[in-house]
């Protein structure tokens, strides 16, 4: 056996979602602050590729690489790497990576609560994970600060003609859509619609929609397409469907802690969500993430929420990827007949 590189990883999924986190044998990138790593790994890309691109991942793999934390409080730094996107901040990835950092004993763990500190490209998020029998079982993340952009905003599609869709930012950038009006009941077997509309619809609000992060000045595209489901209020607070379209073509296996911080600040600009209040998301294969609202605070000029997402993971193996130096693909490869909606 011989191998330029061994890459350490330990395998993860949040309530459906692939977040593998790379744990070993890859140097920090070069940067001054985690944003600016994470610029460094999307553009060099040869890591993206490496553990992205067949043959080690596919296009339902998101890999996060831990690196040391640059910000005094944080206890650990992560970079978030999705098949075509280098994101601010990732719901299912966090919970993947505070799950195996604590169920591995990267970090230390103390029953029945945890409470550590995230350095995201985007921002510091505090973790706080419940914890039994050395699994940490729940994992709570206050997310980004989230705020709605558009409210009711006209948007062309080809072939659709024009939907109403709202805009927002949940620490990843959506244009959300209301799944009922569109036909969608959000069931499993609606998957390769949801994957394959959603691109569309994504790509026509990147064209005509335009997003602008008011703090971050690199962050200037929709990353997402939610499907929202009608909000139904029960005796544990307010509940959801969710799908949510990535590029580019597939459906989160989560509800998507992203969407659902999102979600909540147009709920709250719209007057239907109040601080404190519970939503919780179900993703097509009946997986959830509950959400909060803890706060309010300003993005820029824009009124913002402080949301707080919680779900579940759990560790599903190791791996070393190797890389022999004969291998002809050393970055591996994409075809379309997975790699994008058809
Ligand atoms: O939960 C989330 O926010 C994410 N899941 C995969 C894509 C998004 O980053």
């Amino acid at each position: 056996m011989r191998s330029t590189k061994t890459i350490h990883v330990i395998s993860a999924h949040a309530e459906g979602e692939v977040g593998d986190v790379i744990v070993g044998g890859v140097a920090p990138p070069p940067g001054e602050t985690i944003w600016e790593q994470s610029r460094w790994i999307a553009r060099d890309k040869s890591l993206r590729n490496f553990v992205l691109n067949e043959p080690r991942g596919g296009v339902f793999r998101h890999v996060n690489l831990l690196v040391p934390p640059k910000h005094p409080e944080a206890d650990a730094a992560f970079i978030i790497m999705e098949p075509e996107d280098t994101p601010p901040m990732s719901g299912s990835n966090s919970i993947c990576v505070s799950t195996v950092l604590l169920d591995s004993g990267i970090l230390p763990m103390k029953e029945p609560v945890t409470e550590i500190t995230l350095e995201a490209p985007g921002g510091l998020v505090r973790v706080r994970a419940e914890c039994r029998d050395g699994k940490a079982e729940r994992i709570f993340v206050r997310n980004l600060p989230s705020f709605a952009d558009r409210l009711d905003a006209g948007l062309e599609v080809e072939g659709l003609g024009t939907l109403t869709v709202d805009t927002a930012y949940g620490g990843d950038s959506f244009v959300i859509v209301d799944a009922p009006s569109m036909g969608f009941g959000l069931t499993a077997d609606e998957a390769h619609d949801i994957a394959r509309l959603g691109v569309r619809i994504t790509n026509a609000a990147n064209a005509q929609l335009g997003f602008h992060h008011p703090e971050n000045p690199d962050w200037t595209h929709f990353s997402f397409c939610l499907f929202a489901g009608a909000i139904e209020r029960g005796e544990e607070g307010l509940r959801t469907g969710a799908a949510v379209a990535i590029q580019p073509g597939k459906v989160d296996r989560s509800p998507t802690g992203t969407a659902l911080s999102a979600r909540m600040a147009v709920l709250k600009a719209r007057g239907k969500m109040a601080e404190g209040e519970q939503l919780t998301a179900v993703s097509l294969i009946g997986s959830t993430f509950s959400g909060r609202i803890v706060g309010t605070t300003t993005v820029g000029d824009r009124p913002a929420i402080l949301p707080e997402i919680s779900g579940r993971a759990w560790i599903t193996g190791m791996h070393q990827h190797m890389l022999d130096p004969s291998d002809p693909w050393p970055e591996g490869y994409r075809l379309t007949d997975t790699w994008g909606a058809r």
